[in-house]
Formats: C-alpha cells, structure tokens, sequence
C-alpha cells in the first residue's frame, strides 16, 4: 500500500517497517499530551525518521488534547466513580466524550477513508465495551481494583488504535499490540510487587512485540491486570514503565522518553528563563528531580532499564533533532540508595566521549527543584511516652492515614514533617491524621509552603555548599521553615513559603547553577 500525498508523503515511498531484524531496537514512549497533540509529528518525523536505523517499538498513553488533568485517563477515572453514584448516567456522558474525541482524531488526522473506516469500528467496539462495563459496574454497586484497571487501560487502547492508524496512513507498516493477557491471571498477590513479577512482565510484553514480526508494534502502555490494583502498586504514569519493561525484555539500544520539553533542564524553564539543559543526568540526580517536583519519569522506570545497562533519552517531539538529555550512571555517584548496589556502567551504547563529558563536568549543584502544595506539620510530644513510642504513635497515624511524608526533621520530642496535600482526598485524609495526632502533642500547622531541592551528584564532594545554599536565601531575605539534609547525599532540601518559589529559584539558579560565575 502506497502511503497517502495529502500527508505530504509521496505516492511512490515504499511502506516503511521493521523489517531488518539485524538492526537495534529503540523503545519509543509517548506521553498523552504528546500523543494527544502531535500525533502527526510523531508519525511522519520521528517514528518514519527511526525506523530507517533501528527497530522501532512504540508505546503510547492515553491521549490528552490540553493537559493531563483533562486527558482521556482523568476522565475514565471520573467515569468509575460516577457509575457508583446511584441513578447517575453521567458516566455514559463521560464515555461518549472520548469516543467523540477520539473519532475526531482520526477524521482529522488520517487521509485513508479505508483506514478510518476500519478506525471507528474498533473505536466503537472498544467505547460500546466500555459502557457495559460500567454499567454492570453501576449494578453489581461495585467497581473492584482489577475492574478499575480494565477501565483505565481503555485509554491506552483507544490512543494506540488511533496511532498505528495514522501510521500506516502515513507509510509505516504498524500493527496494534494489546497487552490484556500479559499477566498471568492467576499471579499471586503479594505485599507489593517484586522484581520477579517485572521480570515476568518484561519477557511476556516482548513476546508479544516480537509477533508483529517486521510490521512497527504500537503498544498500549497499559500492561494488563496488575496484582492489587495497577494504581496503587504502580500509580499514574505507568506507561513509562511499561516502555522500560519492553525495552528490558527486547535488549534495546536505548528508551527514548518523548515529552514537549528539549529534556532535562537545570531548573523548570517555566519558571527560572536563565535554566540550560542538561546533556546528561544521572539515575539518582534524576529520581530526585522526580520526588522532588521535576516529574522526568515514573520513579520505578530506571531502576529497570539501569540495570539491564539501558540509557534512556528524554527527547522533544517538537524539536525531534534535538540530542535531548541521556540518564546514564557516572563513576563519581555514590552507591545507591536502599541496599541496592550502583548499577552496572558503562551503559552499553553511551558514546565514550559523552561519558568523559560528564565526568568532566564543573563542580556545581546539577539541577534544582520545587514541590508545591506543602503542609509542615509539627507535632511537640506530651511526654506520655519516650521518644521511641512518640515515633511509633506518629508513623502509625501516618501510615493508617496513607500519607507519605516527604521531609522530615526531628528533635527528641519535636518532629517537623513535610506533607504534599494536592487533591481534595488528600486535605480530607490531612485533616483526620492532625486530629489524632493531636492526642499525642501539641500541632501547628503551616500550609502554603513548598520543599525547594538543590540537586547534583557533585555535591558530596562540595564542601561549603549547604552554607551558600541557606546563605544566598538569607541574603535574599527568604525565611527557611525546615531544613533536610544528609539522607541522600546529593539533595539539600528546605521548605520555604509558596510566594517566595520565583525568588527563591532564580536566586540559587543564578548564585549556584550559572556556567558565568
Ligand atoms: N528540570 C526540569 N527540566 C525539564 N522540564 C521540567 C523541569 N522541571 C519541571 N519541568 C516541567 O515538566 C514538564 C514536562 O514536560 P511535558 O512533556 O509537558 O510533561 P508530561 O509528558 O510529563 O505531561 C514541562 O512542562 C516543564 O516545564
Ligand atoms: N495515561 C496514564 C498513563 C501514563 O503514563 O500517562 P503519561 O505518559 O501521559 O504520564 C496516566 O495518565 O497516568
């Protein structure tokens, strides 16, 4: 089949495929706001483009046209809840939005009237099962963990169908992989999910790669029923995951990490216009970006590729020339966090010479970051119980209240702890552990903060450089409510007040991160 003109792409181009397997793979992840908005850039200047050098796998998430709040997996995670709400058909409303968007998509996207044609049968198919499932939900008055993870995959589905459409429409031989059956059904359940479980994973959603033989697979970021509920043992941003998973299991050259962002900056260039991009980072450098406000990847995505000696390219889909930023471990990181010993490096195709570049960067701080929305709350004991009982009733508040704590900082009867507060379950949950907390001290509560994290892998041999830290936001007249340092020897972190973040950012960036000092 000739690939369309209207789509700028000659008549006489033969359909472009895998179909040297002496090439290399290249995993290929898109997020939803990129599939969403630049699927034809996607089709024509990245995949079209790779496919000429490599085996190419791509993975997509569910589609988001604006942002990821509006995108297609907030709205099935609304859908849920609306079919538990007795007598509301809200959530039928919710599924014939997306089956809306999605046949909007390919209307506008897709020349081929075949290839639309056969598009909106399954898009229909997929949006009819959809709504049945929820209706059954809505009767049986329950939506267990394995349903949610079957409503939620419908995004992944849906958005892949579209892009292997558009990219046979657009000359390459693509071919739809669905990954439902990945895990074996009856996968024990454990406490969380171990290595052997991704493992498994890993090997099975390759397999299924491997079928498409050379047609490009479009794989749904969505792995299947994933023991105990895939949004509480893996969370949002799952595809990442799947993409290093499939990366792993195929022994790629490399996972590429498409976002509208060049790469990894040394601050978010939204808010500091002065921040460069890094050419290289880290695993550790960037899984602290990742705590710490800077979402770069899902935090379980490195772990897996790292090991497997796997670089992952962050790169730009609106600048897809752009060498992007390569997380690869350097000799100079410290052993790793948690046991675990520092991955093996070299990566197996780093180039030597970026390598020697990062070994040879200036002595600076790497990158700094902000977490919004923070809630200190500081708990003075009431000296009913030594200071080891005082933590055992504090942590189990926490923990029967499911809030994660992201700083801390202890006397022996005073403990200051750091909570991110977004969402409204979030504040109600906050609500009801300060209450009991109240049993065992005294609480102040401070809200509008945020955590502000200096970040680099140099930093432990930078004598001096928490003092220019807190100094610089003296001089600055930047009041510091808690400090953090030492559990990770590459991240210092303070909470500071919400309206001083521009400030406070642009300062450090220009005292500690600027190449002209
Ligand atoms: N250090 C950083 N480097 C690059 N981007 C950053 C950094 N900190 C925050 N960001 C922000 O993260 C966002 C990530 O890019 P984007 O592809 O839009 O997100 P996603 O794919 O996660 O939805 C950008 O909007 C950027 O402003
Ligand atoms: N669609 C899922 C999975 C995902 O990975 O999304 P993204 O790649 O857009 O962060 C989510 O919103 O969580």
């Amino acid at each position: 089949m000739a690939a369309s003109v209207a789509n700028g792409v000659s008549n006489d181009t033969a359909m472009k495929s895998n179909s040297d397997a002496t090439k290399p793979w290249v995993v290929q992840k898109y997020g939803g706001t990129s599939v969403g908005k630049f699927a034809d850039k996607i089709a024509e200047d990245i995949v079209r483009v790779y496919v000429d050098e490599y085996r190419v796998a791509v993975v997509c998430s569910a589609r988001s046209t604006a942002t990821k709040a509006e995108g297609t997996t907030n709205r099935l995670i609304r859908a849920a809840e609306e079919a538990l709400t007795e007598g509301s058909k809200l959530y039928l409303d919710i599924v014939e939005a997306i089956r809306a968007d999605h046949i909007k998509a390919a209307k506008e996207l897709i020349a081929s009237e075949a290839i639309i044609a056969e598009l909106e049968k399954e898009i229909e198919y997929e949006c009819e099962r959809l709504g049945s499932f929820l209706s059954a939900a809505q009767i049986i008055e329950e939506i267990s963990p394995k349903t949610k993870d079957i409503i939620i995959g419908s995004g992944e589905k849906l958005a892949c169908r579209v892009m292997a459409a558009l990219l046979r429409d657009r000359g390459v031989d693509a071919q739809y992989v669905g990954l439902d059956h990945v895990v074996p059904a009856d996968y024990p359940v454990k406490d969380g999910l171990d290595q052997a479980f991704y493992d498994c994973v890993a090997k099975a959603i390759a397999a299924e790669v491997q079928k498409c033989g050379s047609k490009v697979p479009v794989v749904t970021g969505f792995f299947g029923v994933v023991p105990g509920s895939l949004l509480a043992n893996i969370g949002r941003g799952y595809t990442d995951l799947c993409a290093a998973l499939l990366a792993v299991g195929l022994g790629a050259d490399e996972l590429q990490i498409w976002k509208e962002v060049d790469g990894i900056f040394t601050a978010d260039p939204r808010k500091v216009a002065t921040a460069r991009l890094l050419p290289t980072i880290t695993p550790e450098e960037a899984s602290e970006l990742t705590f710490y406000g800077s979402e770069v990847i899902h935090p379980l995505t490195q772990h897996q590729v790292m090991h497997a000696r796997i670089p992952i390219r962050i790169k730009n889909v609106e600048n897809p020339k752009g060498d992007g930023t390569i997380i690869f471990p350097s000799n100079l990181q410290p052993r790793a966090q948690g046991g675990d010993a520092t991955p093996p490096h070299p990566p197996k195709n780093v180039p030597e010479s970026l390598y020697q570049k990062a070994l040879g960067q200036p002595r600076m701080p790497t990158a700094i970051t902000t977490k919004e929305n923070i809630v200190v709350i500081s708990v003075h004991s009431n000296r009913k119980s030594l200071s080891h009982g005082f933590y055992r009733e504090l942590f189990g508040v926490l923990d029967k209240y499911r809030l994660a704590v992201d700083l801390i900082a202890t006397s022996e009867v005073h403990v200051s702890l750091a909570v991110h507060s977004e969402a409204r379950h979030h504040q109600l949950r906050l609500g009801e552990a300060i209450k009991e907390l109240q049993r065992i001290g005294q609480v102040d509560v401070l809200k509008g903060m945020i955590i502000l994290s200096v970040i680099g892998i140099q930093m432990k041999n930078m004598v001096g450089i928490a003092g220019r830290v807190f100094g610089t936001l003296a001089q600055n007249n930047i009041n510091i409510e808690m400090i953090s340092q030492g559990a990770s020897e590459i991240n210092i972190s303070c909470v500071i007040a919400a309206q001083d973040q521009l400030k406070a950012l642009n300062v450090l960036h220009h005292h500690l991160l600027s190449l002209a000092q």
